[in-house]
């Protein structure tokens, strides 16, 4: 690609409990996938911005020259992230040709690169870097695992590198590194700001998994590691149905304002689920009575679907879905922004692999994909090329060659 290449990842994630709810100021809790997103960036000298995103069939390049506007546009201070305005955003859909108000895929990933590329590289240079940047991703993009705030996290820590507005850390024997704490903060708060273009008003929960990695807790912008937490055996379903976590959060917004004494008190019932949650995971590691610890986390799960029902981000695949595993007696409900997209269904340390089989085989007839998770990934990495799985390496090898 060019002299002086990065690669960094970020993991995704599933919300245990508390999505929707978190965004107005109640808990959440959260732990990341070992599903990842990766970035490739390489710095070159041939006056051109390039990114490629195959997940979303994307791949766009621009003269250096014609993104100068961005120095003028966006007044930026590296070290104190900030929104984008709306003049701003008007300013980079008009030289994107995005349309006001189109929110589709492609437009969104856009928009949340110029605004990172513009913000990062204008607040500390007169000119813009050339660059060549591949984004590949494990993730199935729109599907509430979190693949918006892995993208982000992977731009801002990639964007501030090469900046180096943070160190670039020498990888270590495993090849793989993280950054000090206050750069994590600093790539943190970058993140969130794409993620507001992609989401609109988020919360922040999902970009704080995608830097730190493991279980945590969420609330009102503060972030809490989750550490008496059992190894939870979750079966993970995408129903495929497509959805936006821009419109979905949106909506529940607009109910909240029409009916506020209504949907008020769900919020806080979602609100002491997590905490109820919480308190049960930590029991489990006590070793109290994990028979009856298990009874009442497949029982929260039970109510929190149907709150998240009554709030308007349920569907009827993921009705199905709750349906088709309680037939095999397992528990299940929604994860991340709901409208379709994935669902989780807690396994118990003795469910059986008969079960699990008979769960994952209904589940595949219904179209759905599905499979058994690990979770708890470590948070926003920097790889050496040699620390990268083989076919993680080979396929951005792959996909390098034909840009
Ligand atoms: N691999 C990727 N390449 C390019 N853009 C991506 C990629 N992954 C996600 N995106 C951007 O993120 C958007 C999806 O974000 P959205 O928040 O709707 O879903 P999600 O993050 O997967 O789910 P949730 O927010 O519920 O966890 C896409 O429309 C696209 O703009
Ligand atoms: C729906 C939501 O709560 C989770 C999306 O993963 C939105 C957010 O917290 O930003
Ligand atoms: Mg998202």
């Amino acid at each position: 690609m060019t002299d002086k290449t990065l690669i960094v990842s970020a993991p995704g994630k599933v919300i245990l409990h508390g999505e929707h709810a978190v965004v107005h100021g109640k808990v959440a809790l959260a732990v990341s996938l070992n599903l990842r997103t990766y970035l490739q960036i390489g710095l070159c000298s041939n006056g051109r911005v390039q990114i490629n995103l195959p997940n979303i069939d994307t791949c766009l390049s621009w003269e250096s020259a014609a993104l100068q506007f961005l120095l003028t546009t966006i007044d930026a201070d590296v070290l104190n992230p900030k929104a984008a305005s709306q003049e701003q955003v008007d300013k980079l859909r008009q030289f994107a040709g995005i349309p006001d108000g189109c929110v589709d895929t492609r437009s969104l990933a856009i928009l949340c690169f110029l605004y990172l590329y513009g913000a990062i590289s204008a607040s500390s240079r007169y000119c813009l870097p050339s660059m060549e940047i591949l984004v590949w991703s494990e993730l199935p993009t729109g599907a509430g695992l979190g693949s918006s705030a892995a993208y982000s996290v992977c731009l801002a820590a990639a964007l501030l590198t090469a900046n180096e507005s943070i160190a670039c850390p020498v990888p270590e024997e495993n090849g793989t590194v993280r950054w000090a704490e206050d750069e994590l903060e600093l790539i943190n708060k970058w993140a969130f700001q794409g993620e507001k273009l992609i989401h609109g008003n988020p919360s922040g929960v999902d970009n704080a998994v995608g830097t730190w990695g493991g279980a945590l807790k969420y609330h009102a912008g503060k972030i809490m590691p989750l550490n008496r937490i059992p190894t939870l055996r979750i079966l993970l379903t995408n129903t495929k149905v497509p959805r936006s976590t821009k419109t979905l959060v949106a909506g529940v917004k607009d109910k909240l304002n029409k009916f506020p004494s209504i949907i008020g008190p769900i919020l806080n019932s979602i609100d002491a689920i997590s905490c109820e949650c919480e308190r049960t995971l930590a029991a489990i590691v006590a070793g109290d009575s994990t028979e009856e610890s298990y009874a009442v986390l497949e029982e929260l799960i039970d109510i929190n679907q149907h709150h998240l029902n009554v709030i308007g981000v349920g569907h009827s695949s993921l009705d199905r879905l709750c349906q088709a595993t309680a037939l095999h007696s397992l528990h299940s409900k929604l994860t991340g922004a709901g409208g379709g997209g994935c669902g989780i269904t807690l396994l118990r340390p003795d469910t059986s692999p008969s079960v699990v089989e008979a769960s994952k085989r209904a589940l595949n007839d219904m179209g759905y994909d599905c499979w058994e998770t690990n979770i708890g990934g470590h948070g926003v990495s920097l790889h050496s090329p040699s620390s990268l799985q083989r076919d993680v390496s080979q396929l951005l090898t792959r996909l390098t060659d034909c840009q």
